[in-house]
């Protein structure tokens, strides 16, 4: 039994995820986390929201809320909608919670004792008006680089820039709209990255297997102009981590807070404490320590693109430049964009189609399916809700869910609801099982590589495998002269439907449950071979036709929907 520690990129917390956050985080490390169980391995899922921050700090202002008051509120919401879409997370913790506190202030200590934090004194924007300074998304102006006029502090949404404030041309205060600014000296922590730049390299280079999605951006990061960069990990702030060196004071750091990515990440770690803290789990360390039990761990992290550097550069640095035997993730499972119908998602212009949204209006498998049947992972891809209708309509209605309500319905009408007995296999049915052996095999094999189109595709062929069998068998014609044969057609057909149930489960769980419980079946572990996974139901044994598993989307729906979903969320 192999052990996997499995994270998703924890989302960040001022408001509810659209599809594109799901798709290229969460679900398909839902997805592999599912497989994973389902062979049989010890499996720890973490994710977490993302709180600090001043994207935070500002929608907890346009809410009238304390930011604490508003976080956790959020939190309880997110966590509800990720119960909708069945991630299985065995904990979904907080970033604010006091583990990633004393965590993310040990870190910084030990960092500080390996020489790897500098203190730098700097200017920094301040705002008479508001009495404060202004970092990141505080401060609003034009963009050097494109002269987009509502650039942020940190970055220019426009051409994407990373920016500094004091690169806007005329800021002003996002708070007040103040343009009473002025330079100030500040303080701030910088996490010496570029004096483990080779360090990080050779790591980089040593992984051979990972997705070059991944690679190639932590090189774009390594040699990009001067190369790796030092990064501030500390901001003038009052929400957030406060500044210390592990439980001690850390003179002349006083009022302020680190940066938010600097320990989300280290969320990770505090999560699985969390885990324990909450009475689910009794060991986090076996998880996380080497030298405490996490030597035989595999972890592997899945994330959009834009979250790589911190993933394969920061966060690296900052455990391997702690000198403790933290587990070192093994693979970066990172996606490309999921856009909207010709243009982004956009969670702060509102556009797109939101988790919350999607559950109101089919139920979470159909949205699972089309997702991580077009997971963006060559390339971005694009959800238009012309496809969205004929994958759901053709994948899931006419091929899955035709096939089990064609076998169960029929054998009830001719045999009762009771697998039926005598007939043999001829030429088709070991024709069949020998299709169907080499094509489990390869669906397991893509399973186990991530490749989560190309493990889609092979389900989706196994479906139809089914459903060509029973077209070429038509037991409702063999059954007219020859009633043993034909219940020798059924009863290997209800077992495709069971077989269907386990190896669909990770893809569609309340469906293959479904399945599954008409069908009888116990439980849903993998199956050894084919063969025997078509003689899991026996003669005899009884089964019951499931309800109308998968609806088709009209074209009225997709109208309606198309329309409603064509401007801004409010
Ligand atoms: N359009 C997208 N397609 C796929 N993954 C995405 C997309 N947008 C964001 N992600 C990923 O979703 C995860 C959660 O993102 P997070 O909550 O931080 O929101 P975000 O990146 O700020 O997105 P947005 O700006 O649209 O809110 C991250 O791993 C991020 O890389
Ligand atoms: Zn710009």
């Amino acid at each position: 039994m192999a052990r996997h520690l499995i994270t998703s990129a924890i989302p960040y917390i001022n408001g509810i995820k659209h599809l594109g956050n799901l798709v290229g985080s969460q679900l398909p490390a839902d997805l592999f986390a599912r497989y994973q169980r389902a062979r049989g391995h010890e499996v720890l899922f973490l994710c977490a929201t993302d709180e600090h921050g001043t994207p935070a700090e500002l929608a907890a202002a346009k809410a009238g809320k304390p930011v604490a008051e508003y976080c956790a509120e959020m939190h309880e919401v997110q966590a509800r909608i990720a119960d909708g879409f069945r991630l299985s997370f065995d904990h979904f913790g907080r970033s604010s919670g006091p583990q990633n506190h004393r965590l993310t202030q040990h870190f910084a200590a030990r960092l500080f004792d390996a020489g790897l934090i500098e203190e730098v004194v700097e200017q920094q924007m301040y705002s008479h008006a508001d009495g404060r300074f202004l970092p990141d998304r505080y401060i609003e102006g034009t963009c050097p680089n494109c002269g987009f006029d509502s650039a942020r502090g940190d970055q220019c949404d426009n051409c994407t820039k990373q920016l500094d404030p004091v690169d806007l041309i005329n800021p002003h205060s996002t708070i007040s709209g103040s343009t009473d600014l002025e330079m100030r000296e500040t303080k701030h922590l910088y996490l010496r990255q570029s004096v483990m730049k080779d360090q990080l390299e050779s790591w980089i280079d040593s992984k051979t297997d990972w997705p070059v999605l991944t690679t190639s951006i932590a090189r774009k990061w390594l040699h990009d102009g001067d190369g790796l960069q030092d990064r501030g990990i500390t901001r003038d702030l009052d929400w957030g981590i406060p500044v210390r060196r592990g439980d001690e004071d850390w003179p002349g750091m006083e009022g302020k807070v680190f940066y938010v990515w600097f320990d989300a990440p280290i969320e990770y770690i505090a999560c699985a404490e969390e885990w324990v803290d909450a009475g689910k789990g009794t060991d986090w360390e076996r998880w996380w320590r080497t030298d405490k039990g996490a030597a035989d761990v595999r972890y592997t992290q899945f994330m959009g693109k834009d979250n790589v550097p911190f993933h394969t550069l920061t966060f690296p640095a900052t455990i391997l430049g702690s000198g403790e035997p933290w587990k070192v993730v093994d693979y970066i499972k990172s996606f490309n964009y999921l856009n909207y119908e010709g243009g982004q998602f956009s969670t702060s212009r509102g556009r797109g189609v939101f988790m919350d949204q999607a559950l109101s209006l089919l139920p979470s498998d159909y949205w699972r399916w089309w997702l991580l049947s077009h997971a963006p992972e060559s390339s971005d891809s694009e959800f238009t809700w012309e496809n969205f209708q004929s994958s759901v309509n053709k994948d899931l209605a006419d091929v899955l869910g035709n096939f089990v309500s064609r076998v169960t319905k029929f054998c009830r009408s001719k045999f009762g609801e009771t697998v039926p007995s005598g007939g043999t296999f001829g030429a088709t049915e070991e024709a069949l099982i020998t299709d169907l052996s080499a094509r489990v095999e390869t669906y397991a094999a893509m399973m186990e590589a991530m490749e989560v189109r190309k493990a889609s595709q092979e389900l989706r062929a196994i479906w139809v495998v089914g459903n060509e069998y029973l077209q070429t068998a038509a037991p409702w014609s063999v059954y007219k002269e020859d009633p043993q044969a034909a219940a020798g057609i059924v009863r290997l057909s209800l077992n495709l439907a069971a077989l269907y149930a386990v190896l669909s489960a990770p893809f569609i769980p309340d469906a293959a449950s479904e399945i599954a419980t008409a069908m009888g079946l116990g439980d849903l572990s993998w199956p050894d071979d084919v063969p025997s996974a078509l003689n899991r139901l026996s003669e005899g044994d009884s089964f019951a036709v499931p309800d109308n598993l998968f609806r088709k989307i009209t074209d009225d729906e997709l109208a309606e929907w198309k329309q409603r979903f064509a401007g801004v969320r409010d």
